[in-house]
């Protein structure tokens, strides 16, 4: 996409907004899902592997987003952010915990003194079914804990019945609210029905200033998948191209073998390109993601895998 726009202006109503997103060049579905099958399918050699692993590792968002998350569970979950392997202090530690609002002091407190970021899902996530108001009140409430990063929901109702300046405003002020903290503006692209979809509200959130398209709240299927990933690393690419800026792509959801982060790493490299291999510009949200790279990690340094007690069972 090489279309030189100006970008202030297509923001000036909803008219404008759906003119710029609905002009968008549509996706090609099967296209889409035969190019994500393809870098699929590329091997990579040991050492690359060994690198691709340790990248993945410190660009994972460590993740407990339950109703049943206790201070303790988070505490723990923060030493292990920052010392995935208590035995082996060549693993680099993690992007950030990702945490709800009420737990973001804890994490804030038990990573101190670490490079590890406190992420905080806000507006209300995951359905993002409220006022603005208490949409940022939710996000101040993080920011003041410490949350370095705001995971926020768009309003997917609001973006399905074309409500795109209502979504756009909503971000912008999120984004205000945020203060000095990054913006991460998850799409939840399982129910946005469409990639055609996923290619507008990704330009919508980058439009209105989100550091980071991520796709999923990790609680609606489909979450984070190979043509979703496409479309997501070719907006930040094209938007770099018409604005000059850099903007993060955060694939979450679902993602629990390295097999698939690796393949995720190779499809950032050629989709997006080079600088994107960066925990400042991509970030995987999971849960469980972190074990299986320990211990496939493992595997490769040592030829075999050690017993199941090897990595830690959160
Ligand atoms: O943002 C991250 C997701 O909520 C984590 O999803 P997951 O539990 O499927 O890894």
């Amino acid at each position: 996409m090489t279309t030189v726009v100006d970008l202030r202006d297509v923001t000036r109503d909803n008219a404008a907004l759906r003119r710029f997103l609905h002009g968008l060049p549509g996706v090609d579905q099967v296209g889409a899902e035969g190019r994500a099958g393809a870098l699929a399918t590329r091997s990579i050699k040991t050492t690359a592997k060994a690198w691709a692993i340790d990248t993945a590792i410190s660009m994972v968002d460590l993740t407990t987003l339950e109703g049943a998350d206790t201070p303790g569970k988070v505490r723990s979950l923060c030493a292990k952010a920052m010392r995935p392997d208590p035995t082996d202090a060549s693993v680099p530690a993690v992007a950030a915990v990702c945490v709800y609002p009420d737990l973001v002091e804890t994490a804030v407190h038990a990573l101190r003194g670490s490079r590890v970021g406190v992420a905080s899902v806000a507006t209300a996530f995951p359905s993002g079914r409220a006022s603005l108001e208490t949409k940022l009140h939710d996000v101040r409430d993080a920011v003041a804990a410490g949350a370095s990063e705001i995971d926020m929901v768009i309003d997917r109702g609001a973006f399905l019945a074309g409500r795109y300046l209502q979504v756009f405003e909503e971000i912008v002020a999120t984004k205000a609210a945020c203060g000095t903290a990054h913006l991460k503006v998850i799409l939840e692209t399982g129910e946005l029905a469409t990639l055609d979809n996923t290619r507008r509200a990704s330009w919508l959130a980058l439009l209105a200033g989100g550091d980071f398209i991520k796709t999923s709240t990790g609680k609606v299927a489909p979450a984070a998948t190979p043509p979703v990933a496409l479309v997501m690393l070719e907006a930040v690419r094209d938007y770099r191209e018409v604005s000059g800026e850099l903007r993060g792509v955060k694939l979450a959801g679902g993602i629990r073998a390295s097999k698939e982060a690796v393949r995720y790493l190779v499809m950032v490299n050629e989709v997006a390109g080079d600088d994107w291999l960066d925990p400042r510009l991509f970030r995987f949200g999971a849960s469980s993601l972190l074990n299986d790279l320990l211990l496939q990690r493992h595997k490769l340094a040592t030829g075999s895998y050690d017993g199941p007690d090897y990595v830690t069972v959160d």
